[in-house]
């Protein structure tokens, strides 16, 4: 490859830099209080909640050790996914997602309307799942059905990402229970947004790239879900916003360990009390990276807005509520082609303190034009 496709290159102000800040890391929390170990004291859960809560509120990352996903499952997942993406171009695309059907492969994803330095799988945990074809407040926008799309090659690609997704789900459930009772909910409070999930998993390969100090792996973004359980392997690359100085953190692999974020549902659900934060991935010339990120998301049919328990008439809920298979739906949309808007965010959701409210819709309809 030549020169970088214009395309890739970020604002000057949006670069990695050249050095990489590592100090004062994101936490690391050992689960097995409350995952590994059958018979905790009350005392070693509640200061593991206690974790939780200071690194939500802190960083909105943290990283678990103790988590109970056998090892084995995830270098399996991480070895059949470097086989995948080792295959041709002409192979992969065999399996190529488009405009309708945003599952399986492919090269072009755009974050904040740059193109991003990798090549993805996605795939769903329910499947099929139905969504609303886009964001239209009249619901007569349509629906269409994501499904996945299995390669042949490799062939056992299929099953092992399904194993892996049983033992990640568990640890799923384990941190959505200590979130709530971080934020003073009992354990079940979330559950029942899960009925009809739609958690997807994303295999990420990163090639090297030429220009490591123009593109980004994935440019600055927040995730939009509920939560993201993320295995990366040890090259490296994750880079987040610290809260107190907007300084870029990389965040150092740990072996084994996954690492977690809160994402903008729950910061809406919390009413603000955690936020999700902005996270990128920096490449480098000479290595390939993968990560794989398990992106926890409710029901399509869910309505997110502040919980009731966590608002009242002095914190009053701070944004409206939004229907989350249409944002979903926006947003896959606006990641796969260069739009020349912003896309979809829930600040546009946020209640003004006071005065003019914001119109939404307009704004919703310029991203999907
Ligand atoms: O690859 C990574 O480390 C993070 C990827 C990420 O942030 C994302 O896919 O949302
Ligand atoms: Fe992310």
């Amino acid at each position: 490859m030549g020169e970088l496709d214009p395309t890739f290159i970020q604002e000057p102000e949006h670069r990695p830099k050249p050095a990489v800040i590592e100090a004062h890391g994101i936490p690391e929390i050992d689960l097995s209080p409350y995952i590994t170990s059958s018979s905790s004291s009350p005392n070693a859960i509640h200061d593991l909640v206690d974790e939780i809560r200071d690194a939500c509120k802190d960083w909105g990352f943290f990283q678990v050790i103790n988590h109970g996903v056998p090892i084995e499952i995830r270098e399996k997942v991480q070895s059949v996914a470097k086989r995948f993406f080792d295959q041709s171009l002409e192979e992969k695309k065999k399996v190529k997602r488009d405009e309708a059907n945003p599952l399986g492969y492919y090269d072009t994803e755009h974050t904040k309307n740059v193109r991003d330095w990798k090549e993805v799988f996605d795939f769903m945990v329910d499947d099929p799942v139905v969504m609303p074809a886009s964001y239209d407040d009249d619901d007569d926008g349509g629906t269409v059905e994501y499904t996945n799309q299995w390669p042949h090659h490799p062939s056992e690609l299929r099953e092992v990402c399904e194993e892996y997704v049983k033992e990640v789900q568990k640890l799923s459930n384990k941190l959505l229970e200590l979130i709530s009772l971080s934020l003073n909910l009992p354990a079940n409070r979330l559950e029942p947004f899960f009925k009809d999930q739609t958690t997807f998993i994303r295999l990420n390969h990163y090639p090297p790239c030429l220009a490591p100090d123009l593109a980004l792996g994935v440019g600055r973004h927040k995730d939009a879900g509920v939560l993201t359980i993320l295995a990366q392997d040890d090259v490296g690359g994750l880079e987040v916003k610290r809260k107190i100085d907007g300084e870029w953190i990389f965040v150092k692999p740990t072996p084994n360990a996954f690492i977690i974020n809160v994402g903008d549902i729950i910061q809406v659900w919390s009413n603000d009390t955690y936020e999700s934060v902005e996270h990128r991935v920096r490449v480098n010339s000479i290595r390939e990276r993968f990560s794989i990120p398990y992106f926890v998301n409710p029901a399509p049919y869910t309505v997110v807005e502040p919980l009731a328990e966590l608002t009242n008439e002095r914190n009053p809920a701070r944004y409206k509520g939004y229907n989350w298979g249409k944002f979903f739906a926006t947003r896959k949309l606006s990641n796969f082609k260069k739009l020349n808007v912003e896309n979809i965010q829930i600040y546009h959701f946020k209640k003004p303190d006071e005065g003019k409210i914001e119109d939404v819709v307009t704004r919703v309809e310029n991203v999907v034009i």
